[in-house]
């Protein structure tokens, strides 16, 4: 069982450490552009697995996607981050090229392998290795939505007073500030979240999970990397287990929600195959309006995309 991780920066590296460190794995080709870093990386995560008993091999690679062949899974984390007074919209075009590029070259050497995309904006992102790889859109998958999730529950947890393992929420629409958490849909331990605050103090919540990202940037002067890299394992160790849990992922829809071709979050059951059912929840007014405005803003980005590359 072989992963592949392109780019070996902050979540790139993050995730092989973190991946490691589960013992999913019998291999994880770590991949990056820049001479020597994922060497670098690779062999610093190495030299951790006696002590934690891991048999995972990681390898570092400059450019050399031969030893990427025939991987179960390729994560794509390549490509710039935001700084401080950048939106997540800012990095579209230079990574929408660099994101064309690798799933080019991963999808030659892998031709089964299933997608988890990182890069931001993660919707259009998505989109654009989705419309280069030319495979079924179950085979790849936007993470955003597992982070967006965890940051509202650790949020929720802090103003409950309650441990985040008990929170379970959902959320829908694009990785961003139009993203639509469902205070209908929360709960502590199957108690529904009414029972603990009212909706406009959830409001607050969301404001702050909508901001969680911009947070970060701020505090780091690059974006956030252990959180996101935790929600990349997870959709990993779910593909791999095969174990049919339910996670808010960005996927390509046809039709569903009243929506298509666009990549946009939604509950989805993975599993082996990848995407293997979206699950469609009966929507209120309010939350058919948010995830319109929501659906409106990644397909923009995206109609700006094609109006400047052709081939999309
Ligand atoms: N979906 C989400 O929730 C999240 C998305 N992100 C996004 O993930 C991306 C990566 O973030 P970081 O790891 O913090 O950035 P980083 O700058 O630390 O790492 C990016 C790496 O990509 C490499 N790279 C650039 N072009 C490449 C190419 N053509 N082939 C292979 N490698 C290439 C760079 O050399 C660099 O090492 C950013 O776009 C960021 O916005 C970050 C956190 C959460
Ligand atoms: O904020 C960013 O640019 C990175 C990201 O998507 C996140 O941490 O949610």
């Amino acid at each position: 069982m072989k992963v592949t991780i392109i780019g070996a920066g902050n979540v790139g590296a993050s995730c092989a450490s973190l991946l490691a460190q589960r013992n999913l794995v019998r291999k994880i080709v770590l991949l990056d552009i820049r001479e020597k870093l994922s060497e670098g990386k690779s062999l610093d995560i190495s030299q951790m697995l006696s002590m934690i008993e891991s048999n995972t091999e990681v390898i570092g690679i400059t450019k050399d996607y031969f030893q990427s062949k025939n991987s179960e899974i390729i994560i794509i984390t390549c490509g710039i981050p935001r700084k401080p007074g950048m939106s997540r919209e800012d990095l579209v075009k230079t990574n929408a090229e660099i994101i064309r590029t690798v799933t080019k070259k991963s999808i030659l050497f892998s031709p089964k392998s299933k997608f988890i995309i990182v890069s931001n904006p993660l919707d259009v992102m998505s989109y654009v290795s989705y419309m280069t790889a030319k495979v079924d859109s179950s085979r790849i998958i936007g993470m955003a939505g597992i982070l967006d999730s965890a940051r509202y529950r650790f949020f929720l947890s802090k103003k409950l007073n309650i441990s985040p393992i008990d929170i379970q929420s959902l959320l829908l629409g694009g990785h961003g500030d139009t993203m639509v958490p469902l205070y209908r849909y929360t709960s502590v331990s199957g108690i529904p979240i009414k029972e603990f605050l009212s909706e406009e103090e959830n409001d607050e919540i969301i404001e702050k999970t909508k901001k969680g990202g911009e947070q970060i940037v701020n505090l780091l002067g690059t974006s956030a990397w252990m959180a996101p890299s935790a929600s990349v394992v997870k959709i990993v160790e779910t593909i791999l287990k095969d174990s049919k849990r339910i996670f808010p992922c960005s996927v390509f829809l046809k039709g569903q929600y009243g929506l298509k071709d666009i990549y946009l979050g939604v509950p989805v059951v993975l599993g082996k195959s990848g995407v293997e059912k979206i699950v469609e929840l009966k929507l209120n007014q309010k939350e058919k309006n948010l995830l319109k405005k929501s659906a409106n803003h990644v397909k923009m980005m995206i109609n700006k995309l094609k109006k400047f590359d052709t081939s999309y």
